[in-house]
Order: structure tokens, then sequence, then C-alpha cells
């Protein structure tokens, strides 16, 4: 096995499913690394079911992932690069995955990723997905940056794997621990800030006053445009994302998909002893009504998603209630 799973209690189908990623991923790496070489992998390609527009990766590792499990456990394959689930002659699992996370991130070479979620097989493809996230068997991501890894969790604290180019092994690192809190960092695309809710417009005002403002220190931006490498920051170093609904044509939920995208990573999350929400309410209790779902998404540690939540509920706290009073 090129994935290092000892110590883990994972069921024979879902240590099988997370070799069959892992060696996928290795190939997508390679694939990766040649990016300009014989192929451009930014080329357009079409159109996927949720509108977005396809890069030529985005297909080729939705095709790798799908041919990588054939024989395997997987019963239902939902895909953001497909219009409607796919079953397959598997068995107990169904994956939920985006294949290529970050895809306007291929041609300038910035981290990318793959992300997947895992439900037990129901009697329909509707009944395996549209469920609380609370009910995922395993959820994470695959990261291809400067290092490809793994960061998974299958209900008992979040792991973290490296792969050695040397050995062709996924090595398995300390597990991560609770997300670091009181990183003054934020995570949000600011040119739609004129698009924004009142309440997200308020907490951004109030984090961007910095040490003469409400919280009395001054915040450091980041966005990478990339779901996968923000949560990898965010799980290593602390800070808070927002991925919000606004006024744009078709973003009154955002852009993240609650399946394949906000699921896993609030399963991450919350796993890290943080909080995932639409803003409100914990992504992992709310029940998708379809495959291709939007919704807002905010995490980070539990005091800054509570704070984020009271400018929704109560604006006259939001930014003096106390961490201990949230
Ligand atoms: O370009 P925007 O609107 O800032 O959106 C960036 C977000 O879109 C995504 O790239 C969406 O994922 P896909 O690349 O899988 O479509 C996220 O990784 C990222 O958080
Ligand atoms: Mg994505
Ligand atoms: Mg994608």
């Amino acid at each position: 096995m090129s994935l290092d799973l000892d110590g883990l209690t994972l069921s024979p189908e879902l240590a099988d499913l997370m070799q069959r990623l892992t060696d996928t991923a290795t190939t997508l790496q390679r694939i990766i690394a040649r990016n300009g070489i014989t192929e451009d992998l930014s080329a357009a390609q079409g159109v996927n079911a949720g509108g977005d527009g396809q890069k030529a990766l985005d297909v080729i590792a939705d095709e790798a992932f799908k041919d990588a499990l054939k024989d395997s456990a997987v019963l239902y394959y939902a895909s953001e690069e497909d219009d409607d689930y796919i079953t397959f002659d598997g068995g107990n699992l169904a994956l939920a995955i985006d294949p290529l996370d970050g895809s306007s991130n291929i041609d300038v070479n910035v981290t990318i990723g793959t992300i997947f979620s895992v439900f037990p097989a129901a009697a329909t493809p509707e009944a395996s997905f549209l469920r609380k996230g609370r009910e995922q068997i395993a959820g994470g991501f695959i990261i291809y940056g400067p290092q490809l890894a793994l960061i998974a969790s299958f209900g008992d604290g979040v792991h973290k794997w490296v792969f050695d180019p040397d050995t062709g092994r996924f090595e398995r690192l300390a597990d991560l621990g609770k997300i670091p809190t009181g990183k003054a960092e934020f995570a949000i695309n600011a040119s739609n800030a004129r698009h924004w809710p009142a309440p997200v417009k308020a907490y951004l005002d109030d984090l961007l006053a910095g040490e003469t403002g409400p919280r009395g220190k001054n915040y450091n931006a980041r966005w990478v445009a990339s779901l996968v490498a923000e949560t990898y920051r965010i799980l290593h170093r602390g800070g808070v994302f927002l991925y919000p609904g606004d006024g744009r044509e078709g973003y009154a939920r955002g852009r993240l998909r609650h399946l394949y995208e906000c699921a896993p990573i609030a399963m991450l999350i919350e796993q890290a002893g943080g909080a995932a929400t639409d803003g409100v309410n914990p992504i992992l209790d709310e029940v998708p009504t379809k495959l291709h779902e939007r919704t807002p998404l905010v995490f980070g540690p539990v005091a800054e998603v509570k704070r984020v939540a009271l400018y929704f509920t109560d604006p006259a706290r939001a930014a003096q209630a106390a961490d201990d009073q949230l």
C-alpha cells in the first residue's frame, strides 16, 4: 500500500477507496507537473452542470477518478463535473467529489486540489447524498501544491499525509490539532464587496478598521481562490474564511457547492475543533435538496464563526461581545 493507514480502523472498502483516491492523485500530480509541455491543462472544454466553464484538467481529473473506481465499493458517484449521479457496479459506499478544486489557478501554477466526501450507500443516489453532512464517514481533500498532501477525517480527528517522491508513499504525519485561535487573518473575495449582504459588509468593515476599530487589532488578508489552499492554511495557522451569498445574479447562495465542497470541508473544520456555517447555521446540520446545490460558507475557530453569525442575528452586540460570551 502506498498510503500508510496503520493505526486507523477503516473498513476494508473505505481503506481501498482511500488507496484508489491517492493513487489517482499521484497520477494527476505527474500530469499537472507537465502542464504546458505537451498539453495546456487550462484550455477551455465546455460548461459543467453547475454552469461553470470546464478546463481540460477538470475533465481529466473527473475521468481519472471514475476509471480508478472500477471494481471498487463505490456504488454511487456524484461529481461537480457530471450533470447527474452515476451508478457503478459497486458495494456499500457513495462518493461525492470535486475532482479539481481551484481551477482558475491551473494556468498560473498555484495550488489546486481534489475534495471528497464519503457516505454509506443507501437505496438510491438521492438517499445516499441528500442527507446531513454529519452522516459522512469520511471527508477531506488532496492538495497539489509545493507538496502533494492528503488531509482527511474519518470522524476521529484530522489526519495528514505527505507524499514522498523518493519512496512513492504517502507518509502519515502527526494528526492536526485544534485550529489555532487568535490569528488575525481573513479570506474573502473582496472584489464582491459591493454585492455583499449588510452583515458581511459590517463584519469586514470592523476587521478592516484595524487596531483603532472595534476589534482592536490589524488584520491580514489572503485570497488564493482555491478552497483547498485556504482550508489547508486555516487548519495549520488559523484565520477565518467567508464565501457568502451576494447580490450578483446566481450568487444568492454564494458559489460553493454543499455536497462535494462545503460538507467535507465542514467535517474537517469541526473535527479540528472549529465551526463551519452558512453564516448562521452549521453546514453539517443542513440537508441539500439537489446534487449541485450551493451554500454560503463561513469557517474558522468557533468564537470567530459565532461572531460572524451575530452580525446576522444580533448586530448591536456583534463587534463588542467578548469571545466567551458568544
Ligand atoms: O473566483 P472566486 O469567485 O473568488 O471563487 C473562488 C472559489 O471557487 C473555487 O475555485 C470553486 O471551485 P472549482 O474550481 O472546483 O469550481 C473555490 O476553490 C474557491 O474558493
Ligand atoms: Mg471547487
Ligand atoms: Mg472543481
